[in-house]
């Protein structure tokens, strides 16, 4: 198996689709997003046609094109490039992994089916291995995120013996809050080689403790150097630092998620910070308003995010 020689570990980045103002994929600024993400955030893997990206309200013609021109901008450049192949057709979604694999993708993530539901663990997991085996030499990830997809098996109980149905298993990502069950995921695989990426980025401190070796996330698009920071203050033990720095990460989110935050404002926001034209959603979301881009604006600015100049200790503490 063509494996990476690295895990995927450290952030990844939940790339956004950006689009034009008629809704067509702008495939002109992806170039300029891969460097604006190694150089500017410290981001060098990312995670293509997700939620964030819009995976599924993409065509599988565009996911496909989308796919292609991550790989090819990233080349040299990205360390890795796992692209959601998820779908709620078996069909399209070994379609999706197979193109994956010819085009050079270092790894494949699959969510549940969430129209028509697997219930149970073995249905899932028949799911999963099915796609899997359509690319049998790329690392294949789970992508949990039961809120969105209303599949509530258990990661923990997913993961038990999963290895031995789907030998190119490789990690999980986990977007939930459930601590316990991110923690035994963890705790029980202790002996594998699994990537642990937590995908709920105002609480990945916690997950840090309980074991997360990455992050797959939205915020990292933007903030990346600053979660970053919190990384190495994290790996350094300095856990007083680590924590000012999610502390100061959990205000911008806690400020837009009051606000209403989801994809659309990812892409009004990461407009702002990195003057990248992201481009309107596609229906059904809607545009974000302009009271979200100027509150979140001066949200960033009062907490240091917009000029990228490093937060001290004291400035962290100030912030509010
Ligand atoms: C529900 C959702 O969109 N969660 C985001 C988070 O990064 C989220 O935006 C962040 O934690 C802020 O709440 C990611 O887990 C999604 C993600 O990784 C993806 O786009 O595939």
């Amino acid at each position: 198996m063509a494996f990476p020689k690295k895990k995927l570990q450290g952030l990844v980045a939940a790339t956004i689709t950006p689009m034009t103002e008629n809704g067509e994929i702008n495939f002109s600024v992806i170039g300029q997003y891969v460097d604006y993400l190694v150089k500017e955030q410290g981001v060098k893997n990312i995670f293509v046609n997700g939620t964030t990206g819009e995976g599924l309200s993409l065509s599988i013609s565009e996911r496909c094109q989308v796919a292609e021109e991550w790989v090819t901008k990233g080349k040299d450049k990205l360390d890795q490039v796992v692209i959601h192949v998820g779908a709620l057709s078996l069909k399209e979604s070994q379609e999706l992994a197979q193109h994956a694999a010819e085009i050079g993708a270092d790894g494949i993530a699959v969510i549940a089916p969430f129209f028509l539901k697997p219930w149970t663990k073995d249905i899932l997991i028949n799911f999963l291995k099915e796609v899997a085996a359509a690319a049998p030499a790329l690392p294949f990830y789970y992508y949990h995120i039961p809120a969105l997809t209303g599949v509530k098996i258990r990661a923990e109980e997913l993961l038990d013996g999963i290895q031995d149905k789907i030998p190119t298993f490789q990690g999980l990502k986990f977007s939930d809050t459930d601590l316990l069950d991110f923690g035994q995921c963890v705790d029980q695989n202790r002996q594998q080689q699994f990537a642990f990426l937590f995908g709920v980025d105002e609480q990945l401190l916690s997950a840090l403790v309980m074991g997360a070796t990455g992050a797959v996330g939205s915020t990292y698009n933007y903030l990346g150097k600053k979660t970053n920071q919190m990384l190495e203050a994290f790996e350094r033990k300095d856990l007083s630092l680590a924590l000012n720095y999610q502390f100061c990460i959990q205000r911008f989110i806690n400020f837009v998620v009051k606000l209403g935050f989801g994809v659309s404002q990812t892409k009004a926001i990461m407009t702002l910070v990195s003057g990248i034209p992201m481009g309107p959603p596609r229906l059904p979301l809607q545009k974000a308003s302009r009271e979200f881009t100027d509150s979140a604006e001066a949200k960033l600015k009062s907490l240091d995010f917009l000029s990228f100049t490093d937060l001290k200790d004291g400035s962290l503490e100030a912030s509010s």
